[in-house]
């Protein structure tokens, strides 16, 4: 158990102990004069599989980067098994990094590599002495996880449709068994069959792997299947200067029920507001 971990009263007035795999303290984030995050306190629990939703801007990508150490704060920390993120050293940083899986929007695989070995990639940077019988045992072992024929090891990316490369992704983001899968947009530009296949592989891939995942996402099918819990961003420029930045924080079922009425309107795909303020020329 990490040092992190602290006790809490559950439902029943028991003690129950709570191990965070991430806890974000006060972040804040500005570009040039512009806050995009702005006090930003929040712990994710080992093995949560939490969506974050929000309309384009708000926020989402910037946080995600965050808490990879991807981007440091301009104010407050974000902890990573206890390890304070701006205080490690740039080996420190990598050694941290190589525990987290990215899976990319567009899979972000090299084209001029086969797929065999963009997934052993990560692998063999990883570690130069691993032996090939092990590469290829474990590549072979990832891409029938995800469901993909052994034939497709000798191919190349683009021979293989968009839910084949991300699958390709899948497979090379768990290839070194991370403590943290980060999925962007898993399933934009899918269809809605090859989504839902994603959005399975994700809950498998939960079920056979203790992994915290992050997904951002605008796909609400995806957030309401795969997550544990949801956040909701709003757009920093849209709020006052004590209003939460995050409308929403719970479990994917009372998305519905929201009392913030924004959020409601957003998870049904609503404009409200936005078309009059759009008439009036209010609108960025
Ligand atoms: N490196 C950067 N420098 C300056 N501004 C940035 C930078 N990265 C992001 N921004 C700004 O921060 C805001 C939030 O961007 P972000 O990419 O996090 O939004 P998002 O919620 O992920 O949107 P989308 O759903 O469209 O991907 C935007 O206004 C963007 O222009």
């Amino acid at each position: 158990m990490s040092q992190h971990s602290h006790e809490s009263d559950n439902s029943e007035g028991e003690l129950a102990v709570v191990d965070n795999l991430i806890d974000v303290d006060r972040v804040s984030v500005q570009f040039g004069t512009q806050w995009i995050l702005r006090d930003i306190s929040l712990s994710i629990a080992r093995g949560q599989t939490i969506s974050i939703i929000g309309e384009s801007g708000c926020g989402k990508t910037v946080f995600m980067k965050t808490l990879v150490g991807l981007i440091t704060p301009t104010i407050g920390t974000v902890a990573f098994d206890g390890l304070t993120l701006n205080q490690l050293s740039h080996s420190q940083l990598a050694t941290v990094r190589s525990r987290i899986g990215f899976v990319f929007q567009n899979a972000a695989l090299f084209d001029s590599m086969s797929i065999f070995d963009n997934v052993a990639f990560p692998l063999r940077q990883n570690d130069a002495s691993v032996g090939e019988a092990e590469v290829r045992d474990r590549v072979m072992q990832h891409l029938a996880e995800v469901g993909l024929p052994k034939d497709v090891t000798r191919k190349r990316p683009a021979e293989l449709s968009g839910g084949m490369r991300k699958r390709v992704g899948l497979a090379r983001a768990l290839i070194l068994r991370p403590d943290l899968l980060v999925y962007d947009e898993p399933t934009t530009g899918l269809d809605p069959i090859m989504s839902d296949v994603i959005n399975e592989l994700i809950l498998d891939t939960r079920r056979r792997y203790p992994v915290t995942s992050v997904v951002v996402t605008h796909d609400m099918h995806t957030a309401r299947k795969v997550s544990d819990r949801v956040l909701m961003f709003y757009p920093r420029r849209r709020l006052g200067e004590h209003d939460s930045q995050i409308l929403f924080d719970g479990s994917p079922s009372d998305l519905e029920h929201a009392v913030d009425h924004r959020v409601r309107q957003f998870v049904r795909g609503e404009a409200g507001e936005r078309l009059s303020e759009m008439a009036q020329g209010l609108e960025d």
